[in-house]
Formats: C-alpha cells, sequence, structure tokens
C-alpha cells in the first residue's frame, strides 16, 4: 500500500512527511523526470472524477477531447467542439486542490493558423480555467507551441499516434516502427525546443519512446509507448472498466465499473417493481 504521503511527495511535504497542499506546478513534473519519479496521470471530465482522482494522488489531470467519445457519444475525437469542453474543464478546474488540469484543445480549433490556437489556448484558460492545453503535432505544429507558450500558458504536446488525424494516418496504428523511427524523434525535439512542458507519446513502439524519454529533458507522458516514458495516462473509463468491449490493448483494466453499476441499477429496479423502495427510513411524514 502506497502512503498518501509517498503519493504527494514530488509536489511538497511538510516537516511530518504529510501532504502540504501546494498546486502541482509544471516545475514539479520536470523535477519527478529529473529524480527518476514516474508519475501517473488520468482524464477526467466531471467533478466526482476529479474530487477523487485529485485525492488519490494523481498529478496531472487531463480534459481530453476523448470526452468526444467518452462523454458526449460521438464516434470519434473528430466532432467534439470547444464549447463541449470548456464547461467540463471548469468543472474539473473547480474540483480540484493540488492536480495540475491540461485541457486539449479540439480538432479544428488550432489547425487553421497560429492566431487561431493563441486564441483558443485563451479561450480554455480565461473560461475553462485550466492550467495547461494540449494539441496534437510536432515539427509542424512547433510555432503553435511556440506562440501559446509565449503567450504564459504551458503546453503539452501530443506525437506519435494523434487521433484527430486519424483519417491521414490510416487509422489507428503504431507509429515509428522502422523509417518513421526518425520522424517521430524529430517532432518530439521541435515540441521541446518550442517550448513545450511534456509530451504525450501514444502507440509509438518502446524503442522509440525509449530513445525520445532519454533525449529530452521535459517528461514524456506515455499511451501505449511501453515502459520508459517519465508518466503514463489512460482514458480512466478504460482503466476502470466503465467502457465495455475490447478497447486498445495498452488498457489494463483495474476495476469492473460497468459490473457495479449495471447490478446496481438492476437492482434498484428489481425493488421498485417489487415494492422494496422507498423504505420507511427514506420517506417523510
Ligand atoms: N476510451 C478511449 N480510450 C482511449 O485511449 C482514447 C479514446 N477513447 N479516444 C481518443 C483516443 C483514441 N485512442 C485509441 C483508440 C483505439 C485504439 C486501438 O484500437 N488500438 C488497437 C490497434 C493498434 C494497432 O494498430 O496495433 C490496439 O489493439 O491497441 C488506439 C487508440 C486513444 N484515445
Ligand atoms: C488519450 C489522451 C492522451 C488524450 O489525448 C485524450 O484523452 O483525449
Ligand atoms: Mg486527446
Amino acid at each position: 500500500m502506497t502512503s498518501a504521503a509517498e503519493v504527494a511527495a514530488p509536489y511538497g511535504n511538510g516537516a511530518s512527511g504529510a501532504p502540504t497542499g501546494r498546486k502541482v506546478r509544471v516545475h514539479h513534473l520536470r523535477e519527478m523526470k529529473e529524480r527518476g519519479e514516474p508519475w501517473p496521470m488520468l482524464t477526467a471530465y466531471d467533478m466526482y472524477t476529479a474530487e477523487l482522482f485529485d485525492e488519490a494522488g494523481i498529478p496531472v489531470l487531463l480534459v481530453g477531447d476523448s470526452a468526444s467519445n467518452n462523454v458526449y457519444g460521438y464516434d470519434t475525437s473528430l466532432p467534439v467542439t470547444v464549447d463541449e469542453l470548456i464547461p467540463l474543464v471548469r468543472g474539473v478546474t473547480r474540483s480540484v486542490k493540488r492536480a495540475l488540469v491540461v485541457a486539449d484543445l479540439p480538432f479544428g480549433s488550432y489547425q487553421v493558423s497560429v492566431e487561431q490556437a493563441v486564441a483558443t489556448a485563451v479561450r480554455f484558460m480565461k473560461e475553462g480555467r485550466a492550467h495547461a492545453v494540449k494539441l496534437e503535432g510536432g515539427e509542424h505544429f512547433a510555432p503553435h507551441v511556440k506562440a501559446i507558450t509565449a503567450a504564459g500558458i504551458p503546453v503539452m504536446a501530443h506525437i506519435g499516434f494523434t487521433p484527430q488525424s486519424e483519417h491521414q494516418l490510416g487509422g489507428y496504428r503504431v507509429q515509428g516502427r522502422n523509417d518513421a523511427f526518425d520522424q517521430v524523434v524529430a517532432d518530439a525535439h521541435a515540441v521541446q525546443e518550442a517550448g513545450a512542458f511534456a509530451v504525450v507519446l501514444e502507440m509509438v513502439t518502446a524503442e522509440v519512446a525509449k530513445q525520445i524519454t532519454h533525449d529530452l529533458v521535459i517528461p514524456t507522458v506515455g499511451i501505449g509507448a511501453g515502459p520508459d516514458t517519465d508518466a503514463q495516462v489512460l482514458v480512466w473509463q478504460d482503466m476502470m472498466g466503465l467502457r465495455r468491449g475490447k478497447g486498445p490493448r495498452f488498457v489494463k483494466r483495474y476495476a469492473d465499473l460497468a459490473g457495479v453499476m449495471t447490478s446496481a441499477a438492476q437492482q434498484f429496479a428489481a425493488e421498485v417493481r417489487g415494492h422494496r423502495f422507498p423504505g420507511p427510513e427514506h420517506t417523510f411524514h
């Protein structure tokens, strides 16, 4: 069992070892890399998940554009809009005490121009009260990363398999194999050079992830990138088994929420139908 103090250690402990409640800042993530301490990151899209994961000691929460398929019920991450994501970001940032909240910029909200990217990032900071933003892209998006960073907004980059480009990449495919190795490495260097504070590596080979993690001074956050990245991220509904079905190979299931929730709903239904709910203790006179 990991103690709360141990979980909290990287971003502030008092003399007693108890967490000080200090907010996680981007420099803490770099310091954890320097100390060789891997850190966890999860998605969150609402108040209860944000509160629970924050208190569980998850230092970074991502309001992913994956809300597109995990909240709004679209089939991919492409359709979700800035106006659909900002209220989710606001709910998450209101609900955390320590976690750094990163907001994903959705498809179409930053690709048009550097100016559009800065304007969208500003909206997520002002209206969503996010602490940082994330965008998909490597070399080609270095100017966008640089301009957002220059505006005082920390940027997490996302390279390798970038779901917003699934049609151009030809589906959900592992990146960085054979000839593509050097391109993923070049993308990683480009976003670091542009000022990104961290970079997500999605569905790349463990070999390319290891090389990049060694090369860069900023933390790498893996999802389907093997064991050698500085951090690991998963979509919470996948790792807690709320989403049913096979899912990507990189997911490990830590709970069966679909089972727990289905049986609670069935029990409630049976008790209502059987006149067993509500009981006297739930009734006013
Ligand atoms: N629920 C959820 N989990 C995610 O991890 C996730 C989202 N949604 N939405 C946005 C993107 C899309 N992602 C995905 C989704 C599916 C695969 C997938 O099916 N991968 C297969 C094929 C890999 C291969 O080509 O070998 C796998 O078996 O992992 C991968 C990434 C990651 N992100
Ligand atoms: C899978 C993570 C990295 C993401 O971008 C998302 O949830 O949108
Ligand atoms: Mg995303």
